[in-house]
């Protein structure tokens, strides 16, 4: 089936369907697997008032916990992360131009990525991205299930929204004006990713500038 063409959601947010190709997914499947055996194992990161993410995650580059970077993930076992991998670079790099953005791409280095695990409970509130110390775009990548993404606005974490269904392989940038937009994922559709992909669940990838 033919993806449907990008779609500009919000100002600065665009939406590309079917941008990665099965073997890219299976790639990134692959690397993320080997990434949440460790050195930092992927788990459900414990909020500052004693909540638990519903989702699981791992991170490269550069360790988040809430609300805040480190090389080493202190809340988890101590132990530095990952590198950010140099074809991790480029991948942002050709994300920003297939998303309509060739202007930010050569420039683009980000240096953190966030994967979230989520099985078919699992669902992220309304939030902004904003522990970066830069505005540099978001570049998130969708694989496995698919889900109901809300993109929101600047100002609350209330309407207006848009909401989106992310499927395997779609890519979803937001930078300028939507940069600091609330987003959440209210849903994900269990059984919904094609079976070559080889993963049960969702996997989001978010590259970022962290600025630090
Ligand atoms: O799973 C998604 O699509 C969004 C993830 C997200 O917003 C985040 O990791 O900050
Ligand atoms: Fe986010």
């Amino acid at each position: 089936m033919m993806p449907l063409p990008p779609r500009e959601v919000a100002p600065g947010a665009v939406h590309v369907p079917g941008w990665l190709g099965l073997d890219e997914q299976r790639t990134l499947v692959s690397a993320c697997r080997e990434w949440a055996k460790g050195p930092v194992p992927i788990r459900h990161t414990v909020l500052p008032r004693g909540g638990v993410m519903s989702v699981r995650t791992v991170c490269v580059g550069w360790h988040w916990q809430p609300y805040r970077y480190t090389r080493t993930a202190d809340d988890v076992n101590g132990l530095r992360v990952a590198e950010f991998p140099g074809w991790m670079v480029e991948l942002g790099r050709r994300a920003l131009t297939g998303a309509g953005l060739p202007e930010l791409a050569a420039g683009y280095t980000p240096d953190t990525a966030l994967i979230n695990f989520y099985d078919d409970q699992a669902r992220m509130g309304m939030h902004q991205d904003k522990d970066e110390r830069s505005d540099a775009p978001v570049v998130s990548l969708s694989i496995g299930d698919a889900c109901l993404f809300r993109f929101g606005n600047t100002e609350t974490r209330g309407r207006p929204y848009t909401d989106v269904r992310l499927e395997s392989g779609d890519l979803f940038v937001f930078g300028g004006p939507s940069r600091f937009a609330y987003h959440g994922v209210p849903k994900v559709y269990p059984g919904t990713a094609d079976p070559v992909v080889g993963l049960r669940g969702r996997l989001n990838i978010t590259m970022r500038v962290t600025g630090l």
